[in-house]
C-alpha cells in the first residue's frame, strides 16, 4: 500500500545543539535504512521549509504507523498521512 506522508519538523528552540545533532543523525540512519528496504520510496524536501513529502510502500496501516512512530524525530514532527491509489489517467504501467 502506498501512502503520502508529510512531515514538518519543530525542534524546540532551546534544545541543545548536540542533542539535536544526535537525533538528526539517528533519523538519517533510520530513514536511509527504510529507503534501502524499499519501504520509504520517495523523500523530498519541501523547498524553503524544514519539512518533507514522502511516499511509503508498506503492507498496511499498522506497518506505516510502526515505522513513522519509530522515527527519532517523531516527537517533534507534525505528520499528515494520505492513502494513495493509481490514477486512471496515469501513463505508467505500474506505480513507480
Ligand atoms: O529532514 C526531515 O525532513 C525530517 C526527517 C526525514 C528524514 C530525515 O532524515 O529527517
Amino acid at each position: 500500500m502506498l501512502f503520502k506522508v508529510e512531515m514538518k519538523v519543530n525542534l524546540p528552540a532551546d534544545m541543545p545543539a548536540e542533542v539535536a545533532a544526535d537525533i538528526k543523525a539517528r533519523e538519517k540512519a533510520y530513514a536511509q535504512e527504510l529507503q534501502q528496504q524499499g519501504k520509504w520510496r520517495h523523500l523530498w524536501r519541501v523547498s524553503g521549509t524544514y519539512a518533507n513529502v514522502s511516499i511509503f510502500d508498506v503492507t498496511d496501516n499498522a506497518e506505516l504507523h510502526d515505522l513513522v512512530s519509530s522515527l527519532p524525530l517523531f516527537p517533534y514532527m507534525d505528520i499528515s498521512v494520505a492513502p494513495l491509489c493509481r490514477h486512471p489517467s496515469s501513463i505508467h504501467e505500474d506505480d513507480r
